[in-house]
């Protein structure tokens, strides 16, 4: 579905994404983890077009994201979700205002009445009240202003969802919750994720295969059992001795399959 080939981009000279090359397929859900500053929020910027790379190939169903039309065809597909889910929405606007501008982007030509049963739909998918509609974001906790997120990626219905640090900005607990409502969203609408977080336990809770980026390089990808346990890279051994305790693979294990990145 999305295939990522020999991608470069640089700022100011410097090069911060350098050869880079992955895929992902149909509902498949594939992390990124490295430190702070290893290039992952740059290469999902880039994914989504926010970022123009130097040099490098990205396929969406086997068409070039360099086209602009198949940009502009990609942008329903391919939703992003971000770290500060307050920073994301207007403060000025209530959740219905947000999601409806979203819907008016998305679905313009659907009747008031479908995009109000549509609105109520995404609110139960994502787990919130409906009565949520009428709230403002600082009415609401983090944790349910990142679902509100959730529910407006939702609305083109999206065959990827990039989450870039998504759960950084919530309590332990609430990412538990999250990472529940994550897999359930992907097992009925079948997605994919390119799910990016420095935090390696979370990232083994949830993908079924792990790529691991360091200044810039992908130096390790493969799926999250073979990867936790019997990690190859010196980088990838140092982020794992950093997390004492992981979860049990409730996920990753069930959907395993022995099967390595293309690289
Ligand atoms: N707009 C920009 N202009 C110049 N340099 C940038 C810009 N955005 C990112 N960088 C640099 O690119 C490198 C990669 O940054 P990026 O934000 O992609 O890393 P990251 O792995 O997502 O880090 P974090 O986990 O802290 O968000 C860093 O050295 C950063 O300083």
């Amino acid at each position: 579905m999305l295939e990522i080939q020999a991608l470069h981009k640089d700022y100011q000279g410097k090069r911060v994404l350098d050869s880079i090359h992955f895929s992902i397929g149909d509902g498949e859900i594939v992390g990124l983890i490295g430190m702070s500053g290893s290039g992952k929020s740059t290469l999902a910027r880039c994914v989504v077009g926010l970022e123009k790379p130097q040099a490098g190939k990205m396929l969406w169903n086997g068409q070039s994201l360099n086209d602009k039309s198949v940009r502009r065809k990609s942008r329903r597909d391919i939703q992003m979700v971000f770290q500060d889910p307050r920073n994301s929405l207007n403060p000025a606007w209530t959740v219905k205002r947000s999601l409806l501008e979203s819907m008016r982007q998305f679905h313009g030509t659907r009747s008031a009445a479908a995009h109000e049963h549509m609105m109520e739909g995404l609110l139960t998918s994502v787990r919130l009240p409906v009565d949520s509609l009428h709230r403002y974001p600082h009415e609401l906790s983090t944790g349910q202003c990142q679902r509100v997120c959730l529910a407006r990626s939702l609305v083109p219905e999206p065959k990827l969802l990039v989450l870039d640090e998504c759960l950084s900005a919530l309590d332990v607990s609430i990412q538990a919750q999250m990472i529940t409502l994550l897999r359930d969203l992907h097992q009925h609408r079948q997605m994919s994720y390119l799910f990016i977080s420095h935090d390696i336990a979370v990232v083994a809770s949830l993908c079924q295969k792990i790529i691991v980026i360091q200044q810039g390089v992908i130096v390790e990808a493969a799926d999250a059992h073979t990867l936790i346990h019997n990690p190859r890279h010196p980088y990838t051994r140092s982020l794992l001795a950093d997390t004492p305790t992981l979860p049990e693979f409730t996920y990753a294990s069930e959907e395993r399959e022995e099967r390595s990145l293309v690289l």
